[in-house]
């Protein structure tokens, strides 16, 4: 306990898109896309995160940035370790008198090998101790949800490479399913489908931005109000056109076109059908009793994909269960790890 006072042990939410990092007793302290910058030729890490994001797709030959995580794994292990090495390093500078202890989540659906290479990544990044928690575990804390009751709580998280959908109670898992279908599908059916209908070809961070901005999966023309970002919005207030800029594929140039709402929705249907799936797959192997408590306080959605609009009413229409958005939703899997700091054995037997 007394080393608690000196040691900086924190959670980490190393995600595919963005990582989080919370401090024991100060909360969330880092928060960075999972980007770097190398430069190819030397092999030197030019820039980490924010900077290294605003990189992506802009870089001359011999500079690549490079998102070391894929799918919620582990990808590039050298970059992986760099990058953890560099955000725990920026988050301990001051007054970090030992190494830290680390919980750090996965996805629930990984390998063991894969599973290693996290543990393996976050030692070498510099830490002394460190606990794998799964994912959707960290995300149920973060969202408040009461997992040590005799109780059904089911969390869907949906981040940038996997979706987790999991029924907890008494502090495990009931029931769960893991998909390599989340933020970055849909970003990528944006891409295909606009390549396929205006043969223009768009970046990812282009078809992310669309995904964000336009991107609806729930047919609102008869419902007046939505909700985004966990505020109502006034069905007039919600932009239901935009103009993009991409590379036309045959005439090689510059061209801007505009997009509807509409074509957005029909872009992205088939992934947000795969993640539906998913959630009604979860809910049939789920025993009657959770299934009637969650069916009373609802399914809580987690993740930057909980925003995409129309996702909650589009769940509650598949599954007749009322869906929450959680509070602080992009934050729920770096919360609950650090919350779990307190409960961490570290390998050691407690
Ligand atoms: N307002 C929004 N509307 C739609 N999508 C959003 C919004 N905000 C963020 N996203 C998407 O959420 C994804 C990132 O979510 P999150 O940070 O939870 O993922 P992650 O933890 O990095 O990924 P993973 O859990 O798969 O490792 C990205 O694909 C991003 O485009």
């Amino acid at each position: 306990m007394g080393l608690f006072g000196v040691t900086k042990d924190m959670g980490i939410d190393l995600g595919t898109a963005n990582t989080l990092v919370y401090l024991k007793g100060k909360g969330i302290v880092l928060r960075e896309p999972s980007v770097v910058a190398v430069n190819t030729k030397t092999g030197e890490v030019l820039a980490v995160g924010d900077e290294a994001k605003k990189m992506i797709g802009r870089t001359p030959g011999h500079i690549v940035a490079i998102r070391p995580m894929k799918d919620g794994v582990i990808a590039d292990f050298d970059i992986t370790e760099k990058m953890l090495k560099y955000f725990i390093s920026k988050v301990c500078s001051r007054s970090a008198f030992t190494s830290p202890r680390i919980v750090v989540c996965f996805p629930s659906g990984v390998t063991t090998v894969e599973r290693r290479a996290i543990d393996e990544a976050t030692r070498r990044a510099g830490a002394r101790g460190v606990e794998l928690l799964e994912e959707p575990m960290a995300a149920a804390i973060g969202a408040g949800l009461p997992v040590n009751e005799a109780m059904g709580n089911m969390i869907v998280d949906i981040g940038g490479g996997t979706t987790e959908v999991a029924v907890i109670s008494l502090d495990g898992i009931v029931t769960s399913q893991s998909l390599r279908i989340a933020g970055d599908e849909l970003d990528k059916s944006i891409i295909s489908y606009i390549k396929r209908k205006y043969n223009l070809m768009i970046g990812e961070r282009t078809a992310e931005n669309i995904k964000v901005t336009l991107g609806s999966v729930f047919d609102f023309e008869r419902v007046k109000d939505s909700i985004v970002d966990g505020h109502v919005v006034h069905g007039e207030d919600v932009v239901d056109t935009m103009e993009i800029k991409g590379r036309d594929l045959l005439s090689g140039l510059p061209k801007n076109i505009e997009i509807r709402r509409e074509e957005v929705r029909e872009a992205l249907h088939e992934p947000v059908m795969n993640i539906i799936e998913a959630i009604k797959n979860t809910l049939e192997k789920t025993p009657p009793e959770l299934a009637a408590d969650i069916m009373e306080k609802g399914i809580t959605l987690a993740g930057g994909g909980a925003y995409i609009k129309g996702m909650a009413e589009l769940i509650t229409h598949e599954t007749r269960m009322p869906v929450n958005i959680a509070e602080n939703a992009l934050d729920c899997v770096a919360i609950g790890a650090g919350k779990a700091i307190e409960y961490a054995s570290f390998g050691k037997r407690r």
